[in-house]
């Protein structure tokens, strides 16, 4: 199995959440390339019906509720908490399932990915953790969720526009010393699969004197959108409450050090790992979670990772 050493080389890259673990690293020298249009195909989806159980319930709303008591206590600010879910599989056919990932998230990074020794998943990301192209890069502050309906009339609450600032300002402070002409967007909602989220849009110049791509890379991963805030203190949280291991879900994926030869550009697209799920024994494990912050209600951070599975499910 290829590691990522250094992040100079040239491939792409399967990023676990822990970044105490090394990614996995597919070398683009060392591997065939292979590259296809695919059209948007109309394939029939059925509404299937798999429903959580009231234990899932109970479990996720228990660990919200230590959440929101320790922000309370002041031990930490936001903590993104999330679960697991797994639906039995029948006849699972996973160009089909790609296909209708495809469809039912059209502006979203669309994988499939496979390792013998890793697994599969596949997934369908609205969030982009970091695009270079040569010096410029570009990264988003991606967080606050309401089920999509009338983009006319979204509103969003004070606990969402918090929820989203806090991911943008640690994104700023992390960045300010880094990088040059550092631009940052007003928020703006957008649409992924059934959901809106509310987006920041962050642009700059990468200095090299100032910083390599593996720093920028370490200084904004895992950002609060899928960690927390302060960063160690929630992530120490995540690892010893939510009972599961997240292995590569909030982790990041993508090509790194694309060379092109016409443009002689470099370009690196990473996105972060979300709305994805692994194939396992005949079961689709569904990784599922949301922002904890002192004004969040358990009963509905629930409702949000029900929203957030609905479209996976679907496509399954
Ligand atoms: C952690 C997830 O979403 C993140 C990205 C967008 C909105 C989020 C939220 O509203 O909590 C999360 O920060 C997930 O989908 O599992």
């Amino acid at each position: 199995m290829f590691l990522l050493e250094d992040f100079s080389e040239s491939g792409f890259v399967f990023a676990p959440f822990d970044a105490v673990e090394k990614p996995i690293f597919f070398p683009f020298d060392e591997f065939d390339f292979f590259s296809e249009n695919i059209n948007f195909i109309d394939v029939p989806i059925e509404n299937n019906n798999f429903a959580e159980t009231e234990i899932q319930k109970e479990n996720h709303q228990k660990i919200v509720e230590n959440a929101i008591n320790e922000i309370k206590k002041e031990s930490f600010k936001k903590v993104v908490i999330s679960r697991k879910e797994s639906i039995p599989l029948e006849n699972f056919d996973v160009v089909l399932t790609y296909k209708k990932l495809l469809q039912n998230y059209q502006n979203a990074f669309v994988y499939v990915w496979f390792h013998p020794k890793v697994g599969l998943w596949l997934g369908a990301t609205p969030e982009t953790l970091l695009t270079v192209e040569n010096l410029h890069f570009e990264t988003m502050s991606l967080a606050g969720t309401q089920v999509a309906d009338n983009l006319a009339a979204v509103i969003w609450q004070q606990k969402e526009l918090e929820e989203q600032s806090l991911v943008t300002d640690f994104i700023e402070s992390q960045l300010k010393n880094k990088v040059e002409h550092l631009q940052i967007s007003n928020p703006e909602t957008v649409k992924a699969g059934n959901l809106f989220h509310l987006k920041t849009a962050i642009s700059g110049t990468l200095h090299p004197s100032k910083s390599t791509l593996k720093e920028l890379i370490e200084s904004l991963h895992p950002t609060p959108a899928v960690c927390g805030l302060p960063r160690n203190i929630a992530k120490n949280f995540i690892l010893e409450n939510e009972n599961y291991n997240r292995e590569f879900y909030t982790g990041f994926l993508g090509e790194m050090n694309v060379i092109s030869k016409e443009s002689k550009s470099n370009k690196t697209q990473l996105f972060v790992n979300l709305r994805c799920m692994k194939i396992e024994n005949n079961f689709a494990n569904l990784f599922i979670g949301g922002g904890i912050t002192k004004d969040s209600n358990p009963e509905k951070e629930w409702q949000e990772t029900v929203s957030k599975s609905k479209t996976m499910k679907l496509v399954l």
